[in-house]
């Protein structure tokens, strides 16, 4: 923690000391040792600078650790620490507001940066402490650790306060607090710095007032230099206190040169309808699956109660699909804890019996996840010696509370499901098939784990895409590594994979079954498929819904594919029947003229536009040698884009001579005889346009 004055912790000694010798740490020394001068009665230790020896042990008084070790009282000394500051103070004005002895509360912060707290309730008391004499009460509550009114329960029933630590932390850590308190017909004052108070309770005018002011500045040693409080914090926290107690009012004011955003400079603060109006005022217009489920119980007979507002949303609450805000003794505790647990509990519990009672068997598999995963909740509860878990009470942990929530909610959920079958039966619905949803996506992972390992054995030039499952996705085997870097450019990452193909592959019609598997390439093109071949091969395990055959739109391009036709034809022909084969179109021609421009698969494709679109126009032709001297964004729109494209699927002649021909003329040694097929094939297919 960086401390500007290491050398001053003594101020906060409550208890004059000996003087100590001047020069024993150097500044720089980050934990200056403090030697005492050595008892008669102890042994002599030697203090060798450097040394670790019974005086290096140190025992902080007072408010000294505060300022030592801000982060174990207030979580550190960033922003949020900073506005805990205020939570401490608002905190013990609405214990007086929930004790029903305050019912105003203001809040302000000046030009300065000097924030105040006022309320109307009891006053902290400010008569002698029996056990520090010559002190006031008000004066130990504010700089002795573990002193306060909350222990016992006689002074208030439900508080967020409990540790007697709250407002001496804040005092520890203000440049400068003053408390002004309103009680036993007068009123009262001290001011304090960095803790220490600057003199002692001064009794002021008579006054029939009653209540507590602090007015206080955190200490920029502290804080850091500049470190002031936001407005626009200060303003949701005051506002969220006033929902989670509807017998308080609290009033805002802030100093508009403090105000950088669209925080207001004044506002009331008044919530007859507590949690509800807070969830109204948060789903704002958002569809819900029902009306809100809000209400509020109190134990019989014993302190204690429940506070809730609880709505469902198909889309989320803005940033997320779920929230649950809760809140003990009127503390947030962003972390959750025990009336979180109790709460789920309830509502899984209570969705089940109803689920049980209208004999939708499906309910029995919800579990309190899938309740609370698309749910907006509130919950609130007030409850004798919470526990939290450490100063900033960010989780509830009283096993109490759990227990609280459930019973308070069962009978009000059982109501509010039976009283309305058609908002139950439409919750029930919503929920169930959250239920369904998880045990899908638990499914779906088992299958990609199951793919996960298999992926280990892709082959490395596989530019796989990041879809899983097969639904949706393609494979382009391309030409050549020039060809398959474009590609990979111009694909839609999330569906299309590409898989370059080196130089010419195995003529597989004459291949034998051992050199098959033994070409690199195609034993690659496997691997990336999925399957395996022959026997063993199995459509289910392809792991892409097409297969692309990419290849330039010449000679050699041709005959690769014809090859690549062949060997999906002998090993697993079972690709074509099904219509997972196909051929991409890359154009041959670009022709422009000015603006225009327009692309040409073929001769007569591009005499077709040079006699209608560029009619009369004087054009420039370009011929694409090859896929890899096309843009990146050329390639995309003309042969990828599933939107733009065109592709031509590969299908299987009906009878057996027409396929032995194919296969012939697939095989066939004359080059031409193979391109001309592709190309009459090509033709024939887009017949069978597939875009
Ligand atoms: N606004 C107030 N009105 C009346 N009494 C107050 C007020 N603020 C503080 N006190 C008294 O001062 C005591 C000490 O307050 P402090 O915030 O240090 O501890 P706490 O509220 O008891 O516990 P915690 O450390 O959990 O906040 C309280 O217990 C209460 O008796
Ligand atoms: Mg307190
Ligand atoms: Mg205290």
């Amino acid at each position: 923690m960086p401390m500007a004055h290491p050398a001053a912790p003594s101020l906060f000694d409550d208890v004059p000391e000996p003087p100590r010798p001047a020069t024993v740490a150097p500044p720089v020394t980050p934990a200056p040792a403090r030697v005492e001068p050595a008892q008669p009665s102890a042994p002599a230790a030697p203090s060798v600078p450097g040394s670790y020896s019974a005086s290096s042990i140190e025992v902080l008084e007072g408010l000294e650790p505060v300022r030592k070790r801000p982060g174990m009282y207030i979580g550190g000394t960033d922003e949020r620490a900073l506005h805990h500051l205020f939570a401490e103070v608002l905190d013990n004005a609405m214990d007086e507001a929930v004790a029903r002895h305050a019912k105003l509360i203001t809040v302000d912060l000046d030009a300065e940066g000097r924030l105040s707290v006022r309320d109307d309730g009891r006053g902290i008391p400010v008569d002698p402490h029996p056990k520090h004499p010559g002190k006031s009460a008000l004066e130990v509550v504010m700089t002795v650790l573990h002193s306060g009114g909350k222990f016992s329960g006689k002074a208030y029933e439900t508080s967020g306060g409990l540790h007697g630590v709250g407002v001496s932390v804040v005092n520890a850590l203000s440049e400068r607090l003053d408390v002004t308190v309103w009680r036993d017909g007068h009123e009262w004052s001290q001011s304090f710095s960095r803790g220490l108070p600057l003199g002692s309770i001064a009794k002021g005018a008579p006054s029939k007032k009653r209540g507590t002011l602090i007015a206080f500045k955190p200490d920029e040693e502290i804080f850091g230099t500049g470190a002031a409080f936001k407005p626009a914090r200060l303003f949701r926290m005051a506002r969220s206190k006033a929902y989670l107690f509807r017998g308080v009012e609290i009033r805002w004011t802030c100093s508009p040169e403090r105000i950088t955003d669209a925080t207001p400079a004044q506002a009331v603060f008044h919530f007859p309808n507590g949690l509800a109006d807070a969830l109204a005022e948060r789903i704002g217009e958002l569809e819900t699956v029902t009306p809100a489920f809000a209400g509020r119980v109190e134990r019989k007979g014993e302190a204690g109660a429940v506070e809730w507002a609880v709505t469902w949303s198909p889309i989320g609450f803005g940033e997320a699909d779920g929230f649950v805000s809760s809140y003990c003794n009127t503390v947030s505790t962003p972390d959750g804890g025990t009336h979180e647990a109790g709460f789920r509990a309830a509502l899984v519990k209570g969705l089940k019996a109803y689920g049980e009672l209208t004999n939708e068997k499906r309910a029995a598999q919800i579990t309190a996840e899938d309740v609370i995963a698309n749910a907006g909740a509130m919950i609130s509860v007030f409850i004798r010696n919470p526990e939290f878990q450490g100063q900033t009470k960010d989780r509830l942990s009283s096993p109490e509370a759990h227990r609280l929530v459930e019973q308070l909610l069962r009978d009000p959920l059982d109501h509010w499901l039976t009283e309305s079958p058609k908002q139950a039966n439409s919750l029930l619905s919503f929920v169930i098939e959250r239920a369904e949803d998880r045990l899908r996506r638990r499914k779906d992972k088992e299958v990609q784990r199951a793919s996960a390992t298999r992926k280990l054995r892709l082959p490395g030039k596989l530019s796989d895409c990041t879809r899983q499952g097969a639904d949706g996705t393609e494979l382009f085997i391309v030409e050549g590594d020039s060809a398959g870097g474009s590609a990979k450019q111009a694909r839609d990452r999330n569906t299309q994979a590409i898989l370059p193909l080196r130089g010419k592959i195995l003529n597989v019609a004459s291949a034998t079954a051992d050199k098959l598997r033994a070409n690199a390439e195609l034993s690659d093109l496997m691997l990336a498929l999925g399957v395996q071949a022959g026997q063993k091969f199995n459509i289910d395990d392809l792991r892409y819904e097409r297969i692309v055959i990419m290849t330039d739109a010449d000679v050699d391009g041709a005959h690769i594919a014809a090859l690549l036709i062949t060997f999906f034809y002998r090993t697993m022909p079972e690709v074509i029947r099904q219509g997972r084969l196909f051929m991409a179109l890359p154009p041959l021609y670009r022709l422009s003229s000015g603006p225009l421009s327009e692309y040409a698969r073929d001769e007569a494709h591009r005499d077709e536009l040079m006699a209608t679109t560029f009619k009369g126009k004087k054009v420039e032709l370009g011929r694409f040698k090859g896929l890899g001297e096309m843009m990146a964004s050329q390639l995309k729109e003309t042969t990828m884009d599933p939107k733009k494209r065109t592709l031509a699927r590969v299908s299987l002649p009906a009878s057996e001579e027409e396929i032995e021909d194919l296969v012939e003329r697939l095989m066939g040694k004359k080059a031409d005889a193979r391109f001309q097929f592709i190309q009459e094939n090509a033709q024939f297919a887009v017949a069978d346009l597939d875009v």
